[in-house]
């Protein structure tokens, strides 16, 4: 078995203290492979995104080791895990975060820019092609629609070559249309380009695409198996969701 490219063990976090106090996550283990693409669900509160944050090094937990690509961020001062979220890790958010002085080329290249790093001129337009912005990869955010700014997103997160790419409900702001384009984006940056991918949704339809299918409650997993198609979805998250209250 290759080596995880994400590896998180016994994570846990609390917020609050006393009686106030909520367990966000409670002793979380798990491992993601590279070349996958994993969908996290769960109820609302359920700790998706504190784990999404603990595993990409936004948020540090109470107890417990995150290992991102061979390198053990727990241990990393904050200069050494911006580095290393920078260098290794993609980040797409619900809201696409692109700055609407730069056009969209401009946008992918930013956080390589940052790092005074030189693109690499075949994998952007790699990139840029697989994106299908054509000309308009010379226009700014504002005269591209919402899909179109969130694949400049997905984009920019890929464009380090990362080791993994963390989406926090990247459709959540998108149609139907468009949010397939993100998905199958987000499936061909596995298939075709290699990378990996972990991303939380509350739409089983966007889980559908993913390989993998986690889901939390009470900050814990309590699902971790293929995803298949969104009535399997459907049919996890009804197994692993309370039971209706008989009166
Ligand atoms: N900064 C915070 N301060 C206090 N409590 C917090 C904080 N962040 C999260 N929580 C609590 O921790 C628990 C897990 O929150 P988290 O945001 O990880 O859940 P989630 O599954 O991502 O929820 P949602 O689907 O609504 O985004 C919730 O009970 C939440 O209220």
């Amino acid at each position: 078995m290759p080596t995880p490219i994400v590896q998180a063990s016994g994570l846990s976090k609390t917020y609050g203290s006393g009686e106030t106090a909520i367990t966000a996550l409670d002793d979380v283990s798990v491992d993601f492979r590279a070349g996958e693409l994993t969908a996290i669900m769960g109820p609302s509160g359920s700790g998706k995104s504190t784990l999404m944050h603990c595993i990409a090094g936004l948020d540090r937990a109470d107890a417990g080791t995150v290992t991102i690509d061979g390198v053990e961020i727990t241990d990393l001062d904050d200069r050494h895990l911006t580095e290393l979220r920078r260098d290794r890790i993609g980040f797409v958010f619900q809201a696409f975060n692109l700055l609407p002085v730069l056009t969209a080329e401009e946008n992918i290249l930013l956080p390589l820019t940052i790092a005074g790093r030189e693109p690499d001129p075949e994998w952007l337009e790699q990139l840029v092609t697989t994106i299908g912005l054509g000309d308009r990869r010379h226009h700014r955010p504002s005269e591209l629609s919402g899909g179109q700014q969130q694949r400049v997103a997905v984009a920019r997160a890929l464009a380090s070559r990362p080791a993994v790419v963390f989406a926090d409900e990247p459709t959540g702001n998108l149609d139907s249309r468009s949010s397939d384009e993100i998905l199958g984006l987000l499936r061909h940056s596995v298939d075709g380009l290699g990378q990996s991918v972990v991303m939380v949704t509350h739409d089983p339809h966007a889980a559908s695409f993913a390989d993998r299918l986690l889901v939390l409650k009470d900050g814990r997993i309590v699902h971790d198996g293929p995803a298949g198609g969104a009535d399997d979805v459907h049919e996890r998250l009804r197994e692993t969701s309370d039971p209706t209250p008989t009166a």
